[in-house]
């Protein structure tokens, strides 16, 4: 017999099928060099202990919460295909600002793809992706970040000779106006800005819950900081929209109890969240909306209620039953 609603016990459901978290630094990742960022952590604000002034450094900017509602991203009509295969087939929806918008189904059915088209990795075969009034297919990708998107991966990306700190403060760099001989010559400009990431850098650990941890290789930190961290270093990039790639594979419950507390920290902060997760709870649990894929169509978008009572969607899951299907 079928099970009323879906179920994070289900099969395909749960996180499980994360991969290795030691994978090598990321290659063109936004605006971060190759090189460590020489930080002081002494030069470090002590009013970073104020979780109020935390907040507000990490959000400078909150007029977008005055939008709240309207579209920040809208996917219209795209198409992606890899050679014969339809990995998306004509899919539509919005990103509504100030929400957390869920992004399901099963493996296979196209979440990465329709995250790699927002994100400026691959441009759709047909439609396009308009990303705050503007059509993300004529950016580059360091533009994509600039204009206001950061991503996290599902296998971790950090740099991990580099200090957590040291991983947050590359990310700030996407946003600095310094030019390459300004940098040399280490302008006041050059300084300020160093000054900025290191500050800022400090307040992310802080808002993502490491900041004890600031002065520890990467490689050193639990894996689940290492997923905080990574958070912490998209948000250096001051994204209007924050795109989760399976934030929470290999994580304990408690963990991901934790990450959800964070995720909605991060929305009311003022940020626009996209979740891809496996993790059923965890997606009924945090978001505001879900989109659902099959197959690269899009065959569901409603609250969580909704979806978890969808027929189609619970099909799409668990598979139809035989006395059903004949
Ligand atoms: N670069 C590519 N070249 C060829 N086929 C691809 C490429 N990327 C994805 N696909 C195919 O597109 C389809 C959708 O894949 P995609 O990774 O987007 O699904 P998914 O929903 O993210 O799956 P999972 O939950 O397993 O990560 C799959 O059939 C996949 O094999």
């Amino acid at each position: 017999m079928r099970e009323e609603g879906l179920d994070s016990n289900a099969p395909g459901l749960t996180g499980d099928d994360d991969e290795a978290n030691s994978g090598p630094a990321p290659s063109g990742y936004g605006q971060i060099p190759d090189e460590p960022v020489d930080v002081d952590v002494t030069a470090v604000d002590p009013s970073l202990a104020d979780p109020e002034h935390v907040a507000e450094v990490v959000a400078p900017q909150r007029e977008i919460r005055t939008a709240e509602g309207a579209p920040l991203m809208r996917m219209e009509h795209v198409t992606m295909k890899f050679g014969g295969l339809v990995a998306l087939d004509d899919v539509s929806f919005d990103i509504k600002r100030g929400e957390i918008l869920g992004l399901i189904g099963p493996n296979g059915a196209g979440k990465t793809t329709c995250f790699n088209t927002m994100t400026g990795v691959y441009r759709p075969t047909e439609g396009q992706v308009v990303f705050d009034g503007r059509v993300l297919g004529k950016l580059k990708r360091n533009e994509i970040t600039r204009a206001g998107i950061a991503r996290t991966f599902q296998n971790i990306r950090l740099f991990n000779e580099m200090t957590a700190l040291e991983n947050v403060a590359v990310g700030t760099d996407a946003r600095h106006k310094t030019s390459v001989p300004g940098a040399l010559f280490r302008t006041t400009r050059h300084r300020d800005e160093e000054r900025d990431a290191i500050d800022r850098g400090m307040a992310l650990l802080e808002f993502v819950g490491i900041g004890e941890r600031a002065t520890e290789k990467a490689k050193n930190l639990p894996y689940g900081d290492q997923r905080r961290l990574e958070i912490a270093r998209a948000l250096a990039t001051e994204p209007k929209l924050l795109c989760l790639d399976e934030p929470a594979a290999g994580f304990n419950p408690a963990e991901k109890s934790a990450l959800m507390d964070l995720i909605r920290k991060i929305r009311d902060d003022g940020y626009t969240v996209l979740l891809i997760e496996h993790d059923m709870r965890l997606v009924m649990g945090v978001t505001d909306r879900i989109v659902v894929l099959e197959f690269g169509r899009m065959i569901a978008e409603g609250l969580p209620d909704e979806i978890r009572d969808n027929e189609q969607v619970i099909a799409a899951y668990l598979g139809v039953p035989d006395d059903e299907s004949a």
